[in-house]
């Protein structure tokens, strides 16, 4: 039996804590060997986003054709899609492997508040990429900006997660990373609500806690794992994340979370 795959269909950030290395990053610490469909390229640091050149839309087929025509793959982790014709073709391909668990995190801002994605490119991730999705991962923002509601409370999560589920995805996580007290994550599969709680940490280093929390949920499922199994796995890894980013100090902004946290727990001897 060959090792557990998982492939990243996002942007890159040049600075490392976000999009694809983030992605690769959890991958490899998940003991999931990691794949990457590079969408757009960003000059992106811990202080903002510079530029965006997204990849042509030959480009981002071709490398989806021959990833998985040769190696194939047991998830499928989607982030920054910025134009509506890179989704489209995107959830177009997708189609056919509607077998494979499939994690959408709609990333529409970076952390220092740049936009990542066009207004219809936020249409056509609802229409066409929800519907394939085994889970959908908005953080509060985007939930709000995906369904018009205003999000203040667990209640109003609910309401969210109900409206969202209507375009097609099997489930649902709304993150509360960016709630007042508690980090609580509320998941929704249409028949039961689930809570995942957390400490709330306060710190700057949070850069990249979505496409981590995302791509850990995505290794999970490579390996087989139950959803929620997964999604608390993804839980502790990011909690752990951002409870050690501050040790990591890279760059003078939002610096990155710290993926060696994970490892350091689960016993493995790391550098810092
Ligand atoms: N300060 C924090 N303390 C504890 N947990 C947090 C904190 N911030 C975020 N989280 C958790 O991290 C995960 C990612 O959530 P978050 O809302 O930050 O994603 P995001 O805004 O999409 O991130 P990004 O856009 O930077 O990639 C969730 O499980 C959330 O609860
Ligand atoms: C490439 C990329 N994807 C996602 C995010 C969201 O944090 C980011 N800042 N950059």
């Amino acid at each position: 039996m060959s090792h557990y795959r998982a492939l990243t269909i996002a942007g890159s950030d040049s600075g490392g804590g976000a999009g694809i290395q983030a992605d690769l990053k959890t991958f490899t610490t998940l003991g999931v060997y990691g794949l990457s469909v590079i969408t757009s390229i960003t000059a992106q640091n811990t202080q903002g986003v510079f530029g965006i050149y997204d990849v042509p839309i030959e480009g981002v087929e071709k490398q989806i054709d021959v990833v998985l025509s040769d190696i194939g793959t047991d998830a499928i982790k989607i982030g920054m899609l910025s134009s509506s014709q890179i989704v489209q073709v995107v959830s177009e391909k997708l189609k056919k492997y509607n077998h494979i668990p499939i994690v959408v995190d709609p990333v529409m801002v970076a952390k220092g508040g740049s936009p990542l994605l066009t207004d219809e490119a936020k249409e056509e991730i609802k229409n066409s990429l929800f519907p394939l999705a085994t889970v959908i991962t908005p953080n509060i923002p985007e939930a709000e900006v995906l369904t018009g509601l205003r999000i203040q409370s667990i209640e109003d999560m609910k309401r969210a997660a109900e409206q969202l589920l209507l375009y097609g995805p099997q489930s649902v996580i709304i993150k509360g990373g960016h709630l007042e007290n508690e980090a609580v994550d509320l998941f929704y599969d249409g028949e039961a609500w689930s809570l995942f709680p957390a400490k709330r940490i306060q710190t700057k280093n949070t850069h990249g806690t979505g496409c981590t929390f995302s791509s850990a949920i995505a290794a999970e499922l490579a390996k087989g794992k139950e959803l929620k199994t997964a999604i608390e796995i993804a839980k502790n890894y990011i909690q752990a994340a951002i409870e050690e980013a501050d040790q990591l100090a890279i760059g003078s902004g939002h610096g990155p979370t710290n993926h060696f946290a994970y490892m350091r727990r689960k016993g493995l001897e790391v550098w810092n």
